[in-house]
């Protein structure tokens, strides 16, 4: 295999590789762009027209999709899979993902549609260096754009695996990626209705790609990943990079929970207290009525809505980011 395909071992190593550029013997270029950081293009006459950006590890500690990608990229390297589709594969977090952390001193999560000028330090630096590359990758006129930033979430789910779609100004969430990710075997999507200052709303709003967030099952250590079933992700990323998609059936949709952010619980001071148990899963749904969390000056969350369902809440986030995010079912 070449040397280029073993980008998790260069990363983790923290390794820059001598050669930056190689070739699969049927002409695939591989080329190494920066820590983490691999665009592959296809042969000579084989493009399709489809740039596709493919992250994780944006948080280090979520391993089974970086897993995911090692896989992708080895097949590649060895010419077992062929692409067709432009890849640029990405390692978000190198030294997070060292040390087996969330991040080191900033989630670079947060640190997106600009707001890595306000930040310090290597994670902000970082999150500037991946809006440029996903810039520079997304830059080509007149082919399809689609990223999909892979993660595993802190809790588990009642819901395993789902996704997070962005959302901008003057665009319209689209069917035909929603069919796409339900044949990814996604069970449920969070639409957005307002910008973000992660990845995935970086390349949506900014650089006009189709862009998803895709939450993958709970966070495990490397190698600790069998629970976790990825084989219709794995499928649906063959069919992408090989130009090969099996054609969307009539099924399209069918089964596909949608839901809307109906508020986000922002912790505002230490004071911040929230009232759920950690073994509580993600999308455990929360009667009107509940007080969930509570916060300096008497600022109290109590659930009004029917039908809520609590994600991603955590108490440990640094003041004035997303506690937790309360949504409730719709329909497109
Ligand atoms: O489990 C958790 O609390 C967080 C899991 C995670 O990392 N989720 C992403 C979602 C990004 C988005 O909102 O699109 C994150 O919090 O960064
Ligand atoms: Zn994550």
């Amino acid at each position: 295999m070449l040397a280029l395909g073993r980008l998790l071992d260069l990363t983790l190593a923290g390794r820059e590789p001598t050669e930056k550029i190689q070739l699969t013997a049927d002409g695939t270029r591989l080329h190494w762009l920066a820590e983490g950081a691999l665009e592959v293009t296809p042969a000579s006459g084989c493009d399709s027209g489809f740039d596709l950006l493919l992250s994780a590890g944006i948080h280090g500690n979520e391993t089974a999709p970086i897993e995911l990608l090692d896989q992708l990229l080895q097949r590649i390297a060895r010419g077992q899979l062929k692409p067709a589709a432009r890849v640029l594969f990405m390692f978000g977090n190198p030294e997070a993902m060292r040390r087996g952390e969330r991040y080191l001193e900033h989630d670079i999560n947060r640190l997106f549609c600009g707001r890595h000028e306000d930040g310090s330090g290597s994670e902000a630096l970082r999150a500037s260096e991946l809006e440029r590359l996903a810039a520079v990758f997304f830059s080509r006129d007149g082919r399809q754009r689609l990223h999909y930033d892979l993660h595993t979430a802190i809790r588990g789910s009642k819901i395993e695996q789902f996704a997070l779609y962005p959302w901008s100004e003057g665009r319209q969430h689209s069917r035909a990626e929603l069919a796409r990710l339900r044949r990814a075997g996604i069970d449920a999507v969070l639409l957005q209705s307002k910008t973000g200052i992660t990845f995935s709303s970086y390349t949506y709003s900014q650089l006009g790609a189709e862009a998803f967030t895709l939450e993958l099952g709970k966070a495990r250590p490397f190698g600790q990943n069998q629970a976790v079933n990825l084989q219709r992700l794995e499928a649906l990323l063959e069919g992408l990079i090989a130009g090969a998609e099996s054609a969307p059936d009539e099924a399209g949709m069918d089964g596909l929970q949608l839901f809307a952010v109906s508020r986000e619980v922002i912790k505002h001071s230490d004071h911040f207290r929230l009232h759920l148990d950690d073994a509580v899963d993600n999308f455990t749904e929360l009667q009107p009525g509940y007080l969930l969390a509570e916060d300096i000056g008497g600022t109290r969350w109590i659930v009004e809505e029917q039908g809520a369902r609590i994600i991603f809440p955590n108490p440990r986030v640094k003041n004035g980011l997303r506690a937790g995010i309360l949504v409730v079912p719709v329909e497109l």
